[in-house]
């Protein structure tokens, strides 16, 4: 399958301050693909340069084959976008959003008709159709911009920080739509600073910090590469970690040890890797 996301050597500066940082990588047709990081990592303005709300400083992406600068108008055919403010119009019933969306993408009446019935039944707000948006709770919020984003069938979509201020419950029903659009085939692109997102949902991770791209690959590569195993020392009030290349090791290594106090072994996990690279704990 051919690549759906391209971005080679990409830099996005404010006022000279770097914050997007020679950024090269490649979402294949189809697949699941989170970017991590912390707060201002520069994942927002990664976005919003992949789906042309903001020009790069510097270097090249291509998305559905299309180049963001020149052909923008391009790419918005072929993609769908989830922001992370709520972007909805409040004074506007659920129905009447879809409608003003669907003619923005000039659906005929018909198409109109057919797709806003179709997507509010796929995120289950056909019964909520006639309510003002104000009145939605912030998980009904976030399908209606899912269901909105579809519309026109894009084959690609993304997702900042989709389930950021929602509670567990509501984060779940999102990731079962989010992995169904994508066992649909659609390619999926969405950042987050939580792990468990990622490490749920996502088939290949971007690690981003400072706006450099700091690790790339699939969790298990990345296990393969840091360790397996993880001894976690404590030290003080914090926690040394050191890594194995699998459990056994780190378990002969706790064994080898005179005094084992304060010392725990467990296979290693994504946030492990994340500290171990930034130095730094996410929340
Ligand atoms: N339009 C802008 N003008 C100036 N600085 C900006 C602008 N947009 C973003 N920044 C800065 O760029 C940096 C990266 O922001 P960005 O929103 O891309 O990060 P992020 O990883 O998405 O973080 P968050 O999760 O907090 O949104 C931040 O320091 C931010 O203040």
């Amino acid at each position: 399958m051919g690549a759906a996301v391209v971005l080679e050597d990409v830099c996005k500066s404010f006022n000279q301050v770097p914050v997007v940082n020679h950024l090269s990588f490649e979402i294949a047709s189809g697949e699941m693909f989170g970017l991590l990081g912390p707060n201002g990592a520069g994942k927002s303005t990664t976005i919003r340069m992949l789906t042309t709300l903001t020009r790069p400083s510097q270097g090249k992406i291509t998305v559905a084959g299309y180049d963001v600068v020149r052909e923008a108008h391009r790419v918005k055919q072929h993609i769908g976008v989830v922001l992370q403010q709520t972007s909805v119009d409040m004074d506007l019933t659920v129905w009447e959003n879809m409608e003003f969306h669907a003619r923005l993408h000039h659906l005929s009446r018909s198409q109109r008709r057919s797709q806003i019935q179709q997507w509010l039944e796929y995120v289950e707000l056909v019964d909520r159709q006639d309510s003002l948006v104000k009145t939605l709770s912030g998980g009904m919020k976030r399908r209606l911009q899912i269901a909105r984003a579809l519309l026109h069938q894009p084959q690609i979509l993304f997702l900042d920080e989709p389930t950021v201020g929602l509670d567990p419950q509501t984060r779940r029903r999102l990731w079962e739509i989010i992995l169904d659009l994508n066992k649909q085939g659609m390619t999926m692109l969405l950042t987050t600073h939580y792990m468990d997102e990622v490490e749920f949902l996502c088939d290949r991770i971007g690690i981003v910090d400072g706006g450099k791209l700091i690790e790339l690959g699939t969790l298990s590569q990345f296990r393969q590469k840091h360790g397996e195993g993880l001894v976690m020392k404590q030290v003080g009030d914090r926690w040394e970690y050191l890594f194995f290349p699998t459990l056994t090791e780190a378990n002969t290594y706790l064994e080898a040890q005179p005094d084992k106090t304060g010392l725990m072994v467990r296979p290693s996990n994504l946030e492990d890797i994340f500290v171990e690279l930034t130095g730094r704990q996410l929340d």
